[in-house]
């Protein structure tokens, strides 16, 4: 199976933009892919990162073998044109599985569960009908991101007759788009994981009030 990693290099996360600068945005980000490339290894895999803009491994917080694992590609194309061409096409044999940069709570063991699944296209949904992870061994199937994108790929899965299984997975389905979903990454986080550290590093800790848990960030490290 090949792994491909989809990571916009440059202004990752504006969505963070109102707690983050934009420099915190890109080490955040980074942090994020190097967890998500760490788990694809365990997992037994050599993930590809399709990167938006030149990208070293080496300049990523990375153990040797992780990093040596990996590689990197360059298309400047948006994300669903830059996807497509790496699907599989008529008479390869090798599935192709997509899985994104900002699922900052992925496992080896969450991985292995999608890539079992046994369908032509195997989907895990992020929040709010997002596509988080998917796993395609299809010739015809191509993906349409952006927008209620998991309905898009049932509906196009369909089009093309291929089988899809919607895979039910907590960690993979956690994509960190908004300032609420810190919270996600700080309680969920592993020891070994440099998401949450980085977010630690910066300030934020978990905030404790009568309704839904939040984050806050410390006063004294906040931006000017
Ligand atoms: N190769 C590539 N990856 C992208 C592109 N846009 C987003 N990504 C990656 O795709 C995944 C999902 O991205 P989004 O959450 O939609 O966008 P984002 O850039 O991370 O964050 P926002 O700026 O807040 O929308 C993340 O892993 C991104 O790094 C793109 O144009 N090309
Ligand atoms: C990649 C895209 O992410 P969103 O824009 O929904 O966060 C999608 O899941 O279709």
């Amino acid at each position: 199976m090949q792994v491909v990693v989809p990571f916009a290099a440059t202004e990752p996360k504006t969505r963070l933009a109102d707690v983050l600068t934009p420099a915190e945005r890109t080490v955040f980000a980074r942090a994020m892919l190097a967890d998500v490339l760490t788990a694809v290894v365990e997992a037994g895999h050599e993930p590809t990162v399709l990167a938006t803009a030149p990208l070293d491994p080496a300049t990523l917080d990375l153990e040797a073998d992780v990093r040596d694992a990996v590689s990197v590609a360059v298309d400047e194309r948006p994300l669903t044109e830059a996807v497509n061409a790496r699907l599989p096409e008529r008479g390869d044999d090798d599935p192709v599985a997509v899985v994104m940069a900002d699922l900052a709570l992925t496992t080896a063991g969450a991985l292995e569960a999608l890539f079992s699944a046994a369908a032509d296209v195997a989907v895990v949904p992020g929040r709010g009908a997002g596509t988080n992870a998917l796993v395609v061994d299809h010739p015809e199937f191509r993906v349409d991101y952006h927008g209620a994108s998991y309905l898009d790929h049932r509906e196009i899965a369909r089009d093309v007759g291929a089988t899809l299984e919607t895979v039910d997975s907590f960690r993979l389905g956690t994509d960190v788009d908004e300032p609420a979903d810190l919270v996600e990454v700080l309680v969920h986080g592993t020891e070994t994981d440099r998401a949450p550290a980085r977010l630690r590093e910066f300030g934020f800790e978990l905030e404790r009030t009568d309704g839904r848990v939040t984050v806050a960030r410390l006063e004294e490290s906040r931006p000017e």
